[in-house]
């Protein structure tokens, strides 16, 4: 591990006071090896002593953890007032979780030691000074989090700096300067950096929140001044509006700032890790996530493609593979021939030579788009379209419609059921299938796979994974055309078909039968 340079990740405990986030002690236990993966410094595994579930994870952690880059940090309180250390039960679980590094968490700011704390700031300090001393003496690496530590500055600078101080002269390895309310704007926070280094000599860390939106520019900043420690949260996860993210302060110190804070080959994992604790915490990853979200490099201006075609690099900050993430061109109404081209060549065709088709399907992705489609979320339908223009539509054709149609019955116990009936024909045979489902779509689509199942029987492996509406034009009220995105899986691949009609049931139709027609094409191979 590089000591000069502390990367301390808080998701399991700063990041776990975010709303609507719970985790289990096992969750716990795969976030932290996930966070070892990318190589930081320390892991916060929570506050031993106040939570059970930490105290476990722990316990677990002995045993479990298997860490190659990190040491724990067990995070607490110091000692009450008029309470020895030693004697003190909270203190003693955190010296009994036998985390390597304790992080003991004080007051930095007057008012909050005056009205939450009810004692004096002598024993505030005092408080702090025996806790650091004793959890030394017990052999633990101690760093202390200056709680309100800006504001605190703002009001009473005596008192804030004469907490550092104390911190450092009683053993404390490092004091992180924290930012609890998020509020503070970067250059203010950098300058306040600066002077409490100067002014105590002691060794300063950062831990932002981000109710200012600033947490990462001021962790920055204040690392330009001066602190040699980042605290920050996986997704930037945390109470209110969240703690510093910490990918987001990894990627710009590692790839902006020179400082190689996590090895090359684990930043290259930083979008997995990303996602893979996005699945544990059960919490949706933020799509516009600078360096790891879906969309940081996704292209939608047709201007912008034709740059990028040139050279990705005129439109993207970094190569998005070094964050182990990928460019990707969005098709729609904005879409020119050389976002067409990109777009295609992503799907795995060459338009480059042919000019005319891109124009075509140019020119048909706007018409279509203005009717209603919107091919940024089904590249399905998009690669439907190209095969069309390059192969004719005839070629693709598995079946022809011939009619369909569905009922839905409401019986007298209010339960509902669907019946779709579907005429087709398909090499040469005319096939009539009915279907039933709880529902139309449901209906439609069973009727739908039953009568080509009959002669492509490899269908039966495609399943309806997702189904959103969007009533577009809204103030046309029920006449309005509606947008159907469909997903569907082979139990492999996934991909998304779109269908728009006036009516509900038509638009799904449409979906539905674009969505087995590309099936039908990927099975062929
Ligand atoms: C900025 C941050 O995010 S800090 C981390 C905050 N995280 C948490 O609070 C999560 C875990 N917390 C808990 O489980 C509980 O609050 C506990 C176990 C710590 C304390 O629970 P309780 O004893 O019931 O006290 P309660 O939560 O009502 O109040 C906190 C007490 O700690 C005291 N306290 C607060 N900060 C400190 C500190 N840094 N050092 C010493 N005492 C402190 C308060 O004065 C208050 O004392 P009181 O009980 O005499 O009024
Ligand atoms: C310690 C901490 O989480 C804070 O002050 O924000």
């Amino acid at each position: 591990m590089n000591d000069s340079f502390h990367v301390y990740d808080t998701t399991l405990r700063d990041g776990a006071q975010q709303e609507g986030l719970a985790l289990s002690v096992a969750d716990k236990l795969v976030i932290a090896r996930q966070l070892d993966g990318l190589g930081v410094g320390f892991i916060e595994g929570g506050w031993p002593g106040a939570i059970p579930k930490d105290t476990e994870f722990f316990e677990r952690a002995r045993t479990e953890l298997d860490l190659k880059h990190a040491q724990l940090a067990a995070f607490g309180m110091t000692r009450r007032a008029d309470l020895a250390a030693a004697d003190d039960p909270q203190v003693a679980a955190l010296r009994d979780s036998l985390a390597p590094v304790v992080t003991l968490v004080a007051k930095a700011h007057d008012r909050h030691v005056e009205l939450a704390l009810r004692t004096t700031l002598d024993e505030c300090l005092a408080m702090v000074r025996d806790t650091v001393e004793h959890l030394v003496s017990e052999g633990r690496r101690v760093f202390v989090d200056a709680e309100h530590f800006f504001n605190g500055y703002q009001d009473n600078p005596a008192y804030a700096l004469e907490f550092v101080r104390t911190a450092a002269e009683a053993g404390a390895s490092l004091v992180a300067l924290c930012d609890t309310n998020g509020g503070m704007l970067p250059s203010e926070l950098g300058d306040v950096v600066h002077t409490v280094i100067e002014r105590t000599g002691a060794r300063v860390g950062i831990h932002c929140h981000d109710d200012s939106g600033c947490a990462v520019a001021n962790s920055l900043i204040a690392i330009e001044a001066g602190a040699t420690h980042v605290q920050g949260a996986a997704n930037g996860y945390g109470e209110r509006t969240g703690n510093a993210n910490l990918f987001t302060i990894v990627a710009n110190l590692q790839l902006k700032k020179n400082l190689h804070v996590v090895p090359d080959d684990s930043l290259a994992e930083m979008t997995r890790i990303a996602h893979a604790i996005s699945e544990v915490t059960n919490i949706a990853p933020h799509t516009k996530q600078p360096y790891v979200g879906f969309s940081a490099f996704a292209h939608k201006a047709g201007i912008h493609a034709s740059a990028v075609k040139a050279d990705p690099m005129l439109y993207q900050h970094i190569d998005p593979e070094v964050v182990g993430n990928d460019m990707r061109m969005l098709v729609s109404e904005m879409a020119g021939r050389a976002s067409i081209e990109l777009k295609g060549r992503e799907l795995g065709y060459d338009l480059s030579g042919d000019r005319d088709a891109l124009s075509r399907i140019t020119e048909k992705v706007k018409v279509l788009e203005a009717q209603g489609h919107s091919f940024e979320a089904a590249d399905a339908s998009f690669e439907l379209l190209i095969l069309d223009e390059l192969k004719g539509e005839e070629s693709q054709r598995f079946f022809d419609v011939e009619s369909w149609r569905v009922i839905v019955e409401q019986r007298q116990d209010g339960s509902h059921m669907s019946e779709a009936t579907v005429k087709l024909h398909a090499r040469g045979e005319r096939i009539i299938s009915v279907g039933e489902g709880n529902g139309p779509v449901n209906a439609l689509d069973t009727a739908l796979r039953n009568a080509i199942g009959q002669i492509y029987p490899e269908l039966a492996e495609l399943e309806l994974r997702d189904y959103k509406v969007r009533i577009l034009e809204g103030d046309h009220g029920s006449s309005s055309r509606t947008r159907v995105l469909v997903t569907t899986t082979d139990g492999r691949d996934e991909w998304a078909t779109v269908g728009v009609q006036e009516n509900i049931v038509a638009a799904s139709w449409n979906a539905i039968v674009e969505a087995v027609t590309y099936g039908l094409l990927k099975l062929e191979g």
